[in-house]
């Protein structure tokens, strides 16, 4: 039944390759390209996978609510086979029993408001050690590179909430933390031939293959050197137990109620670093970015922080709820720069129809996010940075509004949302109350390159420097 309905549109494919000779260094954008000439509901070929193409609200809404249980599945990812023993993580497990469960116990146990809430007062600390340091820059009037500061405060905030401690680049391989976790991410995103032509797969033409199992064991040995050290100093007499603590207190006890070994623990620390330590800081990197090339944004904000918060002390989470600008300004940037603009690939379990198009099992769909916060018929005037738009309008962006899906919808959206809004609103605000900030040597805003560079998480494409100056009264 579903062979005798029309096609979706699409660009011309080659003959086998399909249409990867369409896609370049940003994809997002290409797809974003071709998705204005043939539609929003668009069909490409990878090798022998179909693709579609989801470009507007409506048809978001179709997959990720109307049909959602239909396109909850993750298609096969070679990364997480090699990285996350066999897909058993969260981010790319195969829909069924085991990841729901296991999605289930990490919203519960690990990223739900009373566990996020109990690691405020080490959100604090670092958050004032960061001020700190900007401050001491801003003395001696040194340039700050802003994209590397803030990663490293990421990961200190969420390797304390995961491992209970901080990592030195040295202690985790001689490549360094930060650099393995960019490589995962990096490989996460690669368009990686073996996924679509099997046999080519096999002879690993591209290196991923090889450098993939490497990946796969420093992490093992990492992480099973953290958690002995855990097991070794039982954690009764700590106040907060973090991640590891948490899991292994579940594998212990034997009260999980599905197959949950040290492998499903690792796979899963996997997925909270890799996917909570780069997400927060991207989203701050291209806040600050705007806010930097837009100053009456910025002093607007900072109008309403001195008002909300005072200019004798800093930004406390409780401060949040009531600052309805920042609310704005990181909405905005999310619309303009959505951190992952495809989210992450879903794939059919069923045959379904959608909008009249028929889309058979195990096809891959893909969201564009981007495209969708670039559209003028969504968003009049999308190229402009305005957090005004979202002024008395409520859209929502926390899955309820298709128009605006940074942390996707359904169930597959994201389950760190929460903590992830909190870090970036509480580091956001915080930036732009302790400091003004100034681009270098005199650059101009309009001469700040503000190129995408597209991966499991997409960052700016050069890092952003800036010049703080001090401005609190404390
Ligand atoms: C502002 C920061 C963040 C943004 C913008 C973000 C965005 C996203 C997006 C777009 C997805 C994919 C949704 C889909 O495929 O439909 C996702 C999935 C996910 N995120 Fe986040 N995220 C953020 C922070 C975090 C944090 C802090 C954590 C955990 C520590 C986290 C854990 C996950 C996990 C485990 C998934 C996979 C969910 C699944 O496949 O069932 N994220 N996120």
């Amino acid at each position: 039944q579903l062979k005798k309905k029309k096609q979706p549109p699409g660009p011309k494919g080659l003959p086998i390759l399909g249409h990867f000779h369409l896609l370049g260094k940003n994809p997002h954008q290409d797809l974003h390209r071709l998705s204005q000439k043939h539609g929003p509901i668009m069909l490409i070929r990878f090798g022998f996978v179909p693709t579609y193409v989801i470009s507007s609200p409506a048809g978001a809404e179709l997959i990720l609510k109307t049909h959602d249980s239909v396109f909850a599945s993750r298609p096969p990812h070679e990364a997480s086979k090699y990285i996350c023993h066999e897909q058993k993580n969260i981010t790319f497990g195969r829909y069924g029993p085991y990841w729901r469960d296991m999605r289930k116990l990490c919203t519960l146990e690990l990223l739900s408001s009373h566990k996020i809430s109990q690691f405020q007062a080490m959100r604090k600390a670092e958050i004032a050690l960061f001020v700190r340091s900007l401050k001491e820059l801003a003395e001696k009037r040194e340039t700050v590179d802003v994209s590397k500061r803030v990663a490293g405060l990421s990961a200190d905030m969420i390797c304390q909430m995961v491992f209970g401690r901080k990592y030195e680049d040295k202690d985790f391989d001689e490549n360094g933390f930060k650099a393995v976790v960019m490589e995962t991410l990096e490989l996460g995103a690669v368009l990686n031939l073996g996924e679509y032509f099997p046999y080519i797969g096999m002879l690993d033409l591209q290196g991923l293959t090889r450098r993939m199992k490497r990946l796969g064991r420093i992490f093992d040995s990492f992480l099973e050197k953290i958690i002995d050290d855990h097991v070794e100093k039982r954690p009764e007499k700590k106040a907060t137990l973090d991640f590891v603590d948490t899991m292994m207190g579940i594998l212990d006890s034997g009260k999980a109620g599905f197959e949950f070994d040290r492998r499903h623990v690792k796979a899963v620390l996997v997925d909270m670093i890799v996917a909570g330590m780069d997400t927060s800081a991207t989203v701050v990197e291209w806040a600050m970015s705007e806010l930097i090339r837009h100053p009456h944004v910025m002093k607007k904000l900072q109008k309403e922080l001195e008002t909300v918060v005072g200019m004798d002390q800093m930004v406390e989470e409780s401060h949040l709820e009531k600052l309805e600008y920042l609310e704005m300004v990181v909405k905005e940037t999310m619309r303009i720069h959505p951190v992952a603009p495809l989210l992450l690939p879903h794939e059919s379990m069923k045959d379904c129809v959608i909008d009249g198009y028929p889309i058979p099992k195990n096809s891959r769909v893909i969201v564009n996010t981007y495209a969708i916060g670039r559209d003028p018929k969504v968003w009049p005037n999308p190229e402009k940075f305005s957090p005004e738009r979202f002024l008395d309008n409520n859209v929502d962006m926390r899955g309820r509004d298709f128009r605006l899906l940074p942390f996707g919808a359904g169930r597959r959206g994201c389950p760190g949302m929460q903590l992830g809004l909190i870090v970036v609103r509480l580091v956001i605000g915080q930036m732009a109350h302790c400091f003004d900030w100034e681009l270098p040597n005199g650059m101009l805003a309009s001469e700040l390159d503000m190129e995408d560079h597209f991966g499991s998480v997409t960052c700016r494409n050069k890092h952003l420097l800036a010049n703080p100056t001090y401005r609190l009264h404390i």
